[in-house]
């Protein structure tokens, strides 16, 4: 058996997205990890399936996948690349608004164009155990290192370390310790963000499931969110990831988040080996 998919990305973070909507998704984890494989599979950061709404209120549903086949709860780049494909479906329009239910609850994506959207990423949860975090001592030991840690779910788990430089020796260490660090009881993605203005941020991710990857579309709003949360930032923010900008925008507490930024297809592929 075949399965037909696409192949997507959000500034460099990449997507297999399957289509769903009349085929119920039945992927082992195993199958994930093979379609993720980037020499004897396709490659991905996540897998997205697009499906039926549960949520009547929203028009529909996507499923997440990191590369290691663990499931999650939300992906900004994702949800970007979930209404470019729905565009290009013949499912919504240039300039239509419409309410997509992730794992974590809905959120409201507006397609700008065929290649760029604003999402509506719904506020920030700074109580520790949204994200799985175990109290209020924000200081961790990674290694013989210390950190301290803005921690904030944006429907998935992020921790944040400010830095005078992303380019800081430690980061390639700090990253697989902080996103593995037995105080996140289902793991964490792991902000490295460096502050360049009051409006501008550095940053790099290294994604629980997936590894370092070129961008995060949730690791940037959780960088914005906690500089912002410090008095840091400014309400509207660029941030640029290794592969490329994201803006976002938060007025603050008791207001959604808002993303912006492209999505790219890559071509349209057959999986052979199902
Ligand atoms: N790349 C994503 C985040 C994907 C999920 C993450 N690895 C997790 O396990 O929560 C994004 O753009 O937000």
């Amino acid at each position: 058996m075949s399965l037909r998919f696409s192949k997507m990305h959000g500034i460099g973070n990449d997507f297999v997205v399957l289509d769903c909507r009349q085929q119920r998704f039945a992927l082992s984890e195993a199958q994930i990890r093979a379609i993720a494989d980037r020499r004897t599979g396709v490659g991905f950061d996540q897998l997205l399936s697009v499906e039926p709404a549960r949520d009547p209120s929203c028009a529909f549903y996507y499923g997440i996948w990191n590369a290691d086949g663990s499931a999650t709860g939300q992906c900004g780049n994702g949800v970007r690349c979930v209404a470019a494909w729905l565009h290009r479906a013949g499912a919504l329009a240039i300039g239509d608004t419409v309410r997509l239910e992730s794992p974590s609850g809905p959120v409201a994506v507006k397609l700008l164009a065929a290649d760029r959207v604003a999402v509506d990423m719904g506020e920030p949860d700074f109580a520790p155990a949204a994200s799985g975090f175990d109290g209020s001592d924000h200081r961790l030991g990674l290694g013989s290192d210390r950190v301290e840690i803005g921690v904030v779910s944006m429907g998935n788990p992020h921790a944040v370390v400010h830095l005078a430089d992303v380019a800081d020796p430690s980061v390639p260490a700090w990253g697989p310790a902080l996103t593995s660090h037995p105080r996140f009881a289902h793991g964490v993605n792991a902000g490295f963000v460096q502050k360049l203005t009051h409006d501008h941020l550095r940053l790099k991710v290294h994604e629980r499931g997936s590894g370092w990857t070129l961008a995060c579309g949730t690791g940037a709003c959780a960088a914005m969110a906690v500089l912002r949360q410090r008095g840091e930032v400014g309400q509207s923010v660029q941030v640029d990831l290794p592969g490329g900008t994201l803006q976002i925008d938060w007025t603050g507490p008791g207001h959604p988040l808002w993303m912006t930024g492209p999505a790219a297809f890559v071509y349209e592929g057959e999986w052979l080996n199902h």
